[in-house]
């Protein structure tokens, strides 16, 4: 049979989500089938061989010929606009045709299809009567009774959170957590968050609200239940555009599929256009930075064409902007990225400052390296009256944050926060201190980085009030664009950027938020942050607003993990009990919602009597995941010294380890180790955290702040506890943490059962 009305030329060929992962399982005959059919296809769904032709009488759903036994099924969007469903052999369509539903979710307004025969045959691994109508739950279930997992719930209120209303038959008779893991495995994926949330005891109004109404139809828009063109627009499918495009996301696989299919609520923020400066937050995993990365191949794509780089994509440190850097040439080509400037935060700040003196060649030192100095100046000078990681704090809080230049100034600054009050009299030695540090960095040819930060942050928001200033001119002298050339120089002067897109922004600095702030106009889509204030591991907390990136009501939140699965996040919840976060602009924020649909086993919790022991039992915890490369895994540990250690004892033990520098990662192969600073932004498939034990975490200096400075202690505890649970986050399939001695008392809630 011929499309009717069609045109004879090419046709638009999309792909449905999770169909992607039904064709991967078939035989590789069949894959090379398939591809060479969307290649065809597209060109002419007309063209003999397909027989094309409509399965039911609504002339929704088609199947096409892949080859003699498979058959492609296909939903016709309209015209020659096709949704690639299903590749199925021809027998199972023929004997299950009435089992084959497909429709736009009346909640959701996504297309969704399912295949009840598969899903009942592998979820409930039993016959069950094919019965269309959502049965009494109490009746399905003979002999012992088994627990039926959602009998609490009625089908209206499962249809009305949106579970795809084909499959709420079967979900009534589900009564195991494996079946309904297999059910997740088949159904839209809007279904399997609502169904897991519920089944994880979540109140019904809760996941309502959580998990539903950001992906629910606004009931103000009418929408239209027939028109199918629209719905693929809020569903997740993808265009086949080319020959490649289907084979990439089938070999990618799961890895590659962060570039197709976003979820709706990570759609929405990619494209939002927002009145100022927006900032998405959300728990490990939820996928900030592949929003990030969107979201620049999104700036890219409005910009009018030009050889410049108008966009800024930057994070904290290095070894992310590289990371960033290749998923975002993954992504989008070298044509986008020769739009985008990605550059770490301090590397900016470098090359500010190097522009304005261009003949320093001053030597950057770290917060670690900086409070060496401090210990180094205090031995020296006989000081005994102060410690040094006061006086570091308050120079790099106080007078380096403030930007304090003068004794006068110090004695007027606002300590807020610091914790411990002080005199007149302390503030002038405190003054007479920091002189002497500033002159011995001075001396010794050191800058630190906050040093640095700061003058760039000053430099930049010099050179926005005089772009602002020219403005104000120009448009006085009714618009005359040659006021905007910078005295003397010949240079044009302008803003440097005009969209900034930051990952990781937790753990930016005051002066980098100034620093960013001056580098771009305030005007829509300026600046785009993402960021978990619960990974907060530098001492960098800010509030937005007073730096003038004002988020007020452009705050949203991500809450769907992708990379952890429920039994790993559990635990690393757990470490944050009872503590409490703030949102990046002076109010606090939580992780409400925050879940995963993956499973996995549950993570394993192992105390030594001694270090020694504990480094067997990582060897032999490494030996029980053979079947995984080793560049999957990782070992994080409290301390450099413990690194060495663990890469000692696995080479004796024949084991191939790679430390994670500043840097990344030494070399390409074997198990990854490295301090726990060093997992930010990271992910493995399993990972262990050893050395978890009181006295390594928290460190035991921490206790000494309890008494002299509890402000400091209670910061330090945050920070402590934020490390284990980036580091707990990063393992995607499984987690192993492993202490000798006491374990933590961060693991408390986990030990206790
Ligand atoms: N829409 C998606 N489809 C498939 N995979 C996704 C999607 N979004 C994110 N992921 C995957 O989830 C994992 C975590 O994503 P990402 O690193 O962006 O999270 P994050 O919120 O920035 O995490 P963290 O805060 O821990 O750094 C990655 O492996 C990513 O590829």
């Amino acid at each position: 049979m011929t499309v009717t009305g069609a045109p004879t030329a090419g046709a638009t060929l999309r792909l449905l989500d999770k169909a992607d992962k039904e064709i991967v399982k078939l035989d590789r005959a069949i894959v090379g089938a398939v591809y060479k059919f969307q290649h065809d296809f597209r060109r002419n769904p007309e063209a003999g061989g397909f027989d094309l032709k409509p399965l039911k009488g609504d002339g929704r759903l088609w199947s096409a010929r892949v080859n003699r036994e498979y058959r492609a099924l296909l939903l016709r969007l309209g015209g020659n606009d096709w949704l690639l469903v299903s590749v199925k052999h021809r027998g199972h369509v023929h004997q299950n045709l009435d089992r084959l539903a497909y429709g736009i979710n009346q909640i959701t307004g996504a297309i969704e299809y399912v295949d009840l025969q598969v899903v009942e045959e592998s979820v409930l691994r039993r016959e069950l009567t094919a019965a269309a109508d959502a049965p009494e739950p109490a009746a399905v279930s003979p002999g012992p009774v088994e627990p039926l997992l959602f009998a609490q719930y009625d089908a209206r209120q499962l249809a009305d959170l949106g579970v795809a209303e084909p499959l709420i038959p079967v979900v009534f008779r589900l009564t195991t957590d494996e079946e309904l893991l297999g059910l997740v495995e088949y159904a839209p994926r809007h279904t399997g968050e609502v169904l897991l949330r519920l089944c994880d005891g979540v109140p019904y109004e809760q996941v309502k609200a959580e998990v539903t109404a950001p992906v629910a139809v606004d009931p103000e828009e009418q929408f239209d239940d027939e028109d199918w063109q629209a719905a693929v627009d809020r569903s997740q499918a993808v265009v086949i555009t080319d020959d490649e495009s289907l084979q990439s996301i089938l070999e990618e696989g799961d890895f590659g599929r962060w570039k197709i299919f976003l979820h709706p609520t990570q759609d929405k923020l990619v494209h939002r256009t927002y009145s100022g400066p927006a900032r998405v937050g959300g728990g490990p995993g939820t996928g900030k930075t592949i929003v990030a990365l969107h979201r620049v191949r999104h700036l890219v794509e409005q910009l009018p064409p030009g050889h410049t780089k108008p966009v800024l994509l930057t994070t904290f440190n290095k070894n992310l902007a590289a990371d960033l850097r290749s998923r975002l040439l993954s992504l989008g080509g070298p044509e986008i990225l020769a739009r985008v400037d990605i550059q770490h935060v301090d590397q900016l700040a470098t090359r500010v400052v190097g522009e304005a003196d261009p003949g320093n060649s001053k030597r950057r030192i770290n917060d670690a390296q900086a409070l060496r100095e401090w210990r180094d100046l205090l031995v020296e000078a006989g000081e005994k009256r102060w410690a040094a990681d006061f006086l570091s704090d308050e120079w790099n809080q106080v007078i380096l944050g403030q930007a304090v230049v003068s004794r006068s100034d110090y004695f007027r600054a606002r300590r807020a926060g610091r914790g411990r009050s002080v005199s007149r009299a302390e503030r002038a030695e405190i003054w007479q201190l920091a002189e002497r540090f500033t002159q011995r960095l001075d001396t010794k040819g050191l800058e630190t980085h906050r040093q640095v930060a700061e003058r760039a942050a000053q430099l930049e928001m010099g050179r926005k009030s005089k772009i602002d200033r020219r403005e104000a001119e120009r448009e006085e002298r009714g618009g005359l664009h040659n006021v905007h050339v910078e005295a003397g120089s010949g240079a044009w002067l302008r803003y440097r950027y005009r969209h900034i897109v930051v990952d990781e922004a937790q753990d930016l600095s005051a002066a980098h938020w100034k620093m960013l702030r001056a580098m771009v106009p305030s005007t829509s889509n300026d600046i785009f942050l993402v960021g978990d204030t619960h990974q907060r591991i530098y001492d960098n907390q800010v509030t937005l607003g007073s730096l003038g990136v004002n988020i007020r009501g452009r705050s949203s939140r991500l809450t769907l993990s992708y990379r952890t699965t429920r039994e790993i996040l559990r635990s690393a919840l757990g470490v944050l009990e009872g503590v409490d976060y703030d949102d990046l602009d002076g109010e606090a924020d939580n992780l409400a919602g925050y879940r995963s649909v993956l499973h996995g086993p549950q993570p394993v919790l192992r105390g030594a009597r001694s270090w020694d022991e504990e480094l067997d039992l990582l060897v032999d915890q490494l030996g029980a995941w053979h079947d995984v490369p080793r560049e999957a895994m990782a070992i994080c540990v409290p301390t450099n010294d413990m690194v060495t250690q663990v890469a000692y004892r696995l080479k004796q033990r024949g084991i191939e380890s790679t430390e994670i520098t500043q840097d990344g990662p030494r070399h390409e192969e074997g198990v990854h180790i490295g301090t726990m600073y060093r997992f930010k932004g990271l992910e493995y498939r399993r990972m262990i955290i050893a050395g978890v034990a009181e006295g390594l975490v928290p460190r035991s200096s921490v206790d000494a702040w309890e008494r002299t400075d509890p402000v400091r202690y209670r910061r330090e505890l945050q920070r402590a506890r934020s490390l284990l649970f980036v580091a707990a986050t990063r393992a995607r399939d499984a987690l192993t943490i492993t202490w000798h001695g006491e374990p933590s008392r961060f693991l408390a809630p986990l030990t206790a059962g």
